[in-house]
C-alpha cells in the first residue's frame, strides 16, 4: 500500500471516532479457533491460502519451475567440481576447461535469471497479497460498530493495517523462496553428495537430527516473542497517534520532557520485545553453524585418510566438500522456516482478529423504509459496560417540529443522538419513528433520513467544498456552492486564494473552530434528511457568525424533525418542546414559557445563566 494511504486510513479511523463519540459493548478481538497453537496455525494459514493466495496459484507454479532451475544449478556446479580436477587439474590437462567454464558461466546465467524471475513474481505476488488484505481489513473495519474503534485505538489499528501485513509480507516472501529454492538446492547438493559417497554423507550431516528438539522447542519461544513485538508495536504507534493528536496541550503544559520520557519507557519495551524476537530467530542458524563445522571436520578427517590412501581422489572431495560447503547456507535458512511461519503466524492472527470482529448493529433481513412521524424513545434503558446511563427514558419528538434537550453534562444527550442513528442499541424499549422500531429500518435508509451537526467536527484532508459535499455525494457545484452560502462558509471561504477549493489540512487544522463548525452545517444541509440532530452546533461560533448560522439552521430546520442539544439555553427558546434530562431520565418538558412559569430545574438553569453562572441544574 502506498504511503499516501496511510494518512486516509488514519482519518477515517479518526473521522469516526470524532464523528461518533460513543462507545458500545466489548466486540470479540480473538481469533475463536483451537487453544492448540499447532491448529491455529495450520488454521490461519489455511484461511490465508484460500482467501488470499489461492488465486495466484499459476504464478507460484512458475515461480516454483524458476527456483527448481536456481535450486539446481548449485548442485550442478558441485558435480562439475570432480572432472575438473580429476581429468584436468589432476592428470596435468588444460582440454575441455574451455567448455567447464563455459558451462559454468551459462549455470551461473542461468540462475540469475531463474531468481530474478522467481523473486519477482514471489513479491509481487507478496504485495498483491498485503494490499488486498489491507483493503479487505479497511473495508471490514469501517462495518464494525463504533465500540470496537473505542475499544482499539487509532494507533494499534492502524498498525493492524499497515504494520502486521508488512511483517507477514516480509516473513511470507522469505519463506516462499526459501522452501521453494532451498529445498530444491538441498536434494540437488545431497544427491552430489550421496552418489559420491554416502558415508561421507552419513558423516557430515550426523549431528543435524540432534537439532530436531531444540529447533521445535524454540518454536513456541518465537511465536510469543514476536506475538509480544507486534503488542509494543503497536502501542508505540497509539502513543505517537495521541501524542501528535495533542501536541498542543503537550506544549501549552509544557510536557515535552515527561512524553519524551513516556515514549522512551515505549520505546524501551518494544525493544526488548523485538530483540527477544529476533535471538529466537538467529539461534537455528547458529545451531546449524555448529553442526557443520563437527560434519566439516569428520569428513577432512575421514576422506583425507581415503584419499591418502588412495581409495578416493581428489576431485570426488573437492566436489563433495563444494556441495557440502553448498549446503549449509540453505540448511541455515531452512532451518529458520518455522521460526519465520510463527513470527508470521504472530501477525496473522493478529490480522483475522480484526477480520474475525462482528458489528452487533446489523439492519433487519427486510427492512422497512424510514416512514415519516413522530421521534419517540419509550422507557429506554442503555448503559456502557453495565453502567446505567438511560433509566426508562421515554420523550417524544414530533415531526416536522424542533425538540430541544438540555440538561446537565453526563445526562445522556448525546447518547439518545447515538441511539437514534443506531450507532448504539438500547437496552430495553423501543425506539421508534413514525410507528416503526429503529431495528425494523434499514441501516443506510435510516442513516440516510437523518443529518448530524456534533460538537466535533470530522473534516477531512480534502478541500472546503469536497469535505462539504460528503453530505451528498452527488451534489452539483451549484447545490455545493448554495448550501455553503446558507452556512456562512462563503463568508471566509470567498477571502481565502482558492475559495471553497481551499484545502482545509489534516482533519481540518487549517480552519477555526468555528469555520469547521460552519462547513459541517453546510454539509447537513446539503444532506437534506428529513431529521436533523444537532448537538451544540453553534458553540464554537461567535455572536455574528451564529447569529447568521442560527438563521441558516431555522431555515434548515423549517418542515424537518429536529432534535437539538444546547448548553446555551438562549438558542432554544423558539423550540416547539424543550426536555429538560437529568441522569438519563426525562425530569420536565414543554415550551420555553411553560417551564419558566413553572419555575423548575429549567427555570433554575435559566436564571443561573442569565446571570453568567455556568452550573449543572
Ligand atoms: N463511550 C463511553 N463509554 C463509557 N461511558 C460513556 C461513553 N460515552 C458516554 N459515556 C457516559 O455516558 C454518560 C452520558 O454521556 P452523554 O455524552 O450522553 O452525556 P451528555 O448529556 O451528552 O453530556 P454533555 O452535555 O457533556 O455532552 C456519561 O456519564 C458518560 O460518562
Amino acid at each position: 500500500m502506498p504511503a499516501a494511504c496511510l494518512p486516509r486510513i488514519h482519518r477515517v479511523s479518526h473521522g469516526l471516532d470524532t464523528l461518533h463519540r460513543l462507545r458500545s459493548r466489548t466486540l470479540p478481538t480473538a481469533v475463536s479457533t483451537s487453544a492448540h497453537p499447532e491448529a491455529k496455525a495450520r488454521h490461519l494459514l489455511g484461511r490465508l491460502w484460500h482467501d488470499h493466495v489461492r488465486a495466484h496459484l499459476p504464478r507460484l507454479l512458475v515461480a516454483a519451475v524458476l527456483m527448481t532451475i536456481e535450486g539446481a544449478t548449485l548442485g550442478v556446479l558441485a558435480y562439475m567440481v570432480q572432472p575438473l580436477f580429476d581429468d584436468m587439474f589432476g592428470a596435468g590437462s588444460m582440454d575441455g576447461v574451455g567448455w567447464i567454464a563455459l558451462a559454468i558461466a551459462l549455470i551461473f546465467v542461468a540462475r540469475a535469471i531463474a531468481g530474478f524471475a522467481q523473486r519477482l513474481i514471489i513479491v509481487t505476488i507478496g504485495l498483491k497479497v498485503t494490499t488486498e488484505l489491507q483493503s479487505r481489513l479497511v473495508t471490514h473495519l469501517l462495518a464494525l460498530d463504533i465500540g470496537y474503534f473505542r475499544d482499539n485505538p487509532p494507533g494499534a489499528l492502524i498498525e493492524r493495517v499497515r504494520g502486521d501485513t508488512l511483517a507477514l509480507q516480509g516473513l511470507a516472501s522469505s519463506t516462499v523462496m526459501s522452501l521453494g529454492r532451498d529445498t530444491i538446492t538441498l536434494v540437488s547438493l545431497l544427491t552430489v553428495m550421496l552418489t559420491n559417497d554416502w558415508v561421507w554423507t552419513l558423516l557430515a550431516l550426523i549431528g543435524l537430527p540432534l537439532l530436531v528438539l531444540p529447533i521445535m522447542a524454540i518454536q513456541g519461544y518465537i511465536r510469543k516473542t514476536a506475538t509480544a513485538s507486534r503488542e509494543a508495536a503497536a502501542r508505540l504507534s497509539t502513543q505517537l497517534d495521541e501524542m501528535f493528536h495533542g501536541i498542543q496541550s503537550i506544549k501549552l503544559n509544557r510536557l515535552e520532557a515527561h512524553e519524551t520520557g513516556r515514549f522512551g519507557e515505549e520505546v524501551k519495551a518494544f525493544l526488548r520485545q523485538a530483540v527477544r524476537s529476533q535471538r529466537g530467530l538467529a539461534a537455528n542458524p547458529a545451531m546449524i553453524d555448529v553442526i557443520s563445522a563437527a560434519g566439516f571436520v569428520a569428513v577432512l578427517y575421514f576422506g583425507g585418510g581415503q584419499i591418502v590412501a588412495g581409495e578416493k581422489t581428489v576431485g570426488e572431495f573437492m566436489s563433495f566438500f563444494t556441495a557440502l560447503a553448498l549446503l549449509f547456507d540453505p540448511l541455515r535458512r531452512l532451518s529458520n522456516i518455522a521460526g519465520q511461519i510463527q513470527a508470521g503466524i504472530a501477525s496473522l492472527d493478529r490480522l483475522y482478529a480484526v477480520l474475525e470482529a462482528r458489528p452487533t448493529i446489523l439492519p433487519p433481513s427486510d427492512p422497512q423504509p424510514v416512514p415519516r412521524g413522530d421521534i419517540r424513545f419509550e422507557d429506554v434503558r442503555f448503559g456502557y459496560d453495565g453502567l446505567p446511563v438511560l433509566q426508562g427514558l421515554s420523550l417524544t419528538a414530533a415531526a416536522g417540529q424542533t425538540t430541544a434537550l438540555v440538561g446537565p453534562s453526563g445526562a445522556g444527550k448525546t447518547t439518545v443522538f447515538g441511539l437514534l442513528t443506531r450507532l448504539i442499541d438500547p437496552d430495553a424499549g423501543a425506539i421508534t419513528i413514525g410507528g416503526t422500531e429503529l431495528r425494523r429500518l434499514g441501516l443506510d435508509g435510516l442513516r440516510d433520513a437523518i443529518a448530524v451537526v456534533g460538537q466535533e467536527t470530522a473534516l477531512f484532508d480534502a478541500s472546503i467544498a469536497q469535505n462539504i459535499r460528503l453530505g451528498r455525494l452527488d451534489a452539483t457545484e451549484a447545490e455545493v456552492r448554495a448550501a455553503a452560502e446558507a452556512a456562512s462558509v462563503l463568508e471566509f471561504a470567498d477571502n481565502l486564494p482558492q475559495g471553497l477549493d481551499s484545502p482545509v489540512g489534516p482533519r481540518g487544522s487549517a480552519l477555526s473552530g468555528g469555520q469547521r463548525q460552519r462547513v459541517a452545517i453546510a454539509r447537513a444541509m446539503l444532506k437534506a434528511a428529513p431529521i436533523l440532530l444537532l448537538d451544540e452546533p453553534t458553540s464554537a461560533l461567535d455572536a455574528r457568525s451564529e447569529q447568521l448560522v442560527q438563521e441558516a439552521l431555522a431555515r434548515l430546520a423549517e418542515g424537518r424533525t429536529t432534535l437539538v442539544i444546547a448548553h446555551r439555553l438562549s438558542t432554544i427558546r423558539d423550540a416547539d418542546k424543550i426536555v429538560v434530562l437529568d441522569r438519563g431520565r426525562v425530569i420536565e418538558e414543554g415550551r420555553h414559557a411553560d417551564l419558566m412559569a413553572k419555575n423548575g430545574a429549567y427555570a433554575r438553569l435559566h436564571d443561573l445563566q442569565a446571570a453568567g453562572v455556568a452550573t449543572p441544574l
